[in-house]
C-alpha cells in the first residue's frame, strides 16, 4: 500500500531487546467498529483506528455504499456518519483486498439490507478462500447470491433478495467469520420477528466471536446466546452509536514484541491492550508464561521478560490461530519439541500457513513435520541465516523477523525477508517498531 518497502529487508542478528511499542489498532475490532458505526443511527467518533490495507479496503468500501466518514485530524481519528440500518446505495463494486473481515461481514450486512447488485471481490488470494458456508446460510434464508467465478468463493455477485428466515444455520469449522458475518447482519434482519442463528457443528477460533458480542452490545443489541450452539436476537433492537469508540491495540501484532523479548531478554512493554481486552489474543501471553517467561499485565499494557531457555510446548492453538504462528517461532529457541495442534484454519488464511511455515522453518535448520491440522517442530542446534519467502502474508514476513534474534543459548541468524511489503495488510510500520527494540 502507501510506504515505500524495498523488494527484501537484511535483518541482522539482534543480542538483546527492550523498550515500549505503541500497538497499532486491533484490525478485527477497527474494521467491526467501521461497518456497526455505518449501520448504527447518528455519529461516532473513532478512535485509534488501525492503519493498514484491511482498514482501508472496508473504508473505501463503505464510501462506495454511500456512507460518509472523515478524518478528523487527529491521527487515527474518523469520524462516521451512520445511516441507521439503510444503505445509501444499491449497486456497487467493492474491492476488499485480502481482508476476511471486510468481504464476509458485509456479504451478510448487504444481503440482509435486501441485496440490490454488488459485486465483492479481492486479490488472487482472496478468490481462493472460502465464502460457501456463509453465502449457503444466507440463501438458505432468502438472500440470492452468485459466484461469478468459482463455486464457494468470491467473487461474488449479490442480487435483490428477501431474508425472511427466522432460523438460519450455519457451519463454523472452516471460518468463525462466517458467524460473526451473520450476528452482526442479525439486527437488519429482526424488524419484526426474533432471529435465531444455529452453529452446525463444531465452531473454531471462539474468542474472535467474543469481540463480535461484545462491540454489538456497545453499539446497543444484545444477543442471547445458547453456549456455542444458538445465537437469538430478539426482534426491534437496533444499532445506535455510542458516541466514540475506542480501539483496542492489536493484540496479535503484540505477540511478535513479547515473543522477541521471550527470546532475547527484554523487558519489552507493548502499550495499547492490557488485562481487560477484549480480544483472545491476549491469551498468547499465557502461553509465553508456559514456556518460562515473566508477564506482567497492566491496564494498558503487557510486559514480558526473560533468561534462559524457553520450555518446548504442546497444546491446542484453536482459540489464539493468529497469536499462534508466533508460537511456531518461539519453538526454535525451546528445550525439546514443540507441536502446534488444532490449527487447521492455518490451510485457508492469507496462504497455506502450515505449509508455509514448515518450508521457510526448515531453511532456518529446524526439523518439522505436519499433518492436516498441526505442526510439530523441532529446533537446530543453531539457526541458519536463511531467505524467507512471505507468501504475500504479513504473519509470515513479522514472525520470522524474530529468527535474528540470539537468546542467551543461540545465536540468531541473518535472517532475509523477502517481499516485507506484505506487513501493511495489518501493521505497515512493523519493521520500525521491530527496530526500535533491538539493540545490536
Ligand atoms: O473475526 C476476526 O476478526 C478474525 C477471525 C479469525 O479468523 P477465523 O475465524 O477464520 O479463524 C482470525 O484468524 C482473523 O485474523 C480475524
Ligand atoms: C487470517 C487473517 O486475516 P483475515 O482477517 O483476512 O482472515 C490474519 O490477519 O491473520
Amino acid at each position: 500500500m502507501m510506504a515505500d518497502f524495498p523488494k527484501y529487508l537484511d535483518l541482522l542478528p539482534v543480542k538483546h531487546v527492550s523498550g515500549t511499542v505503541r500497538l497499532p489498532g486491533s484490525k478485527s475490532i477497527s474494521n467491526r467498529t467501521l461497518l456497526l458505526s455505518a449501520l448504527a443511527d447518528g455519529k461516532t467518533l473513532i478512535k485509534d483506528l488501525l492503519f493498514s490495507d484491511d482498514t482501508q479496503v472496508m473504508l473505501e468500501a463503505l464510501k462506495s455504499l454511500g456512507i460518509q466518514w472523515n478524518e478528523t485530524g487527529v491521527a487515527n481519528e474518523y469520524e462516521v456518519n451512520g445511516a441507521n440500518g439503510r444503505l445509501p446505495r444499491q449497486e456497487a463494486d467493492l474491492f476488499l483486498g485480502n481482508a476476511g473481515t471486510a468481504i464476509r461481514p458485509l456479504t451478510a450486512a448487504l444481503a440482509a439490507l435486501g441485496g440490490g447488485d454488488f459485486l465483492l471481490h479481492g486479490v488472487k488470494r482472496m478468490h481462493e478462500r472460502p465464502i460457501g458456508d456463509l453465502v449457503d446460510a444466507l440463501n438458505d434464508a432468502g438472500a440470492e447470491i452468485e459466484y461469478t467465478e468459482n463455486q464457494g468463493y468470491p467473487p461474488i455477485r449479490i442480487h435483490a433478495g428477501n431474508i425472511d428466515r427466522h432460523d438460519l444455520h450455519v457451519k463454523g469449522n472452516v471460518s468463525s467469520q462466517f458467524l460473526t458475518a451473520l450476528l452482526m447482519a442479525a439486527p437488519l434482519m429482526a424488524r419484526s420477528h426474533d432471529v435465531t442463528i444455529h452453529v452446525i457443528g463444531e465452531l473454531i477460533s471462539k474468542p474472535y466471536i467474543e469481540i463480535t458480542l461484545n462491540l454489538m452490545r456497545s453499539f446497543g443489541v444484545e444477543i442471547e446466546q445458547d453456549g456455542w450452539k444458538s445465537f437469538t436476537l430478539r426482534k426491534g433492537q437496533v444499532y445506535r452509536s455510542p458516541g466514540v469508540a475506542h480501539v483496542e491495540g492489536d493484540a496479535s501484532s503484540a505477540s511478535y514484541f513479547l515473543a522477541a523479548a521471550a527470546i532475547a531478554g527484554g523487558p519489552v512493554r507493548v502499550e495499547g491492550v492490557g488485562k481487560y481486552s477484549i480480544q483472545g489474543d491476549i491469551r498468547f501471553a499465557d502461553v509465553l508464561e508456559k514456556m518460562g517467561a515473566n508477564v506482567v499485565y497492566g491496564d494498558n499494557y503487557i510486559e514480558v521478560s526473560h533468561s534462559g531457555a524457553l520450555k518446548a510446548i504442546d497444546e491446542d492453538f484453536n482459540l489464539i490461530p493468529d497469536a499462534a504462528m508466533t508460537v511456531a517461532i518461539l519453538a526454535l529457541y525451546a528445550d525439546g519439541t514443540s507441536v502446534l495442534r488444532n490449527i487447521g484454519s492455518w490451510r485457508v488464511k492469507e496462504t497455506d500457513r502450515i505449509a508455509a511455515m514448515e518450508t521457510e522453518l526448515k531453511k532456518l535448520g529446524a526439523s518439522v513435520e505436519s499433518g492436516e491440522d498441526w505442526l510439530k517442530i523441532t529446533p537446530p542446534e543453531h539457526i541458519n541465516d536463511a531467505a524467507i519467502d512471505t507468501y504475500d502474508d504479513h504473519r509470515m514476513a513479522m514472525c520470522f523477523s524474530l529468527a535474528s534474534l540470539c537468546s542467551t543459548e543461540k545465536r540468531g541468524a541473518t535472517i532475509r525477508i523477502n517481499d516485507p511489503q506484505c506487513v501493511s495488510k495489518t501493521f505497515p510500520e512493523y519493521f520500525q517498531a521491530f527496530k526500535a527494540i533491538s539493540n545490536k
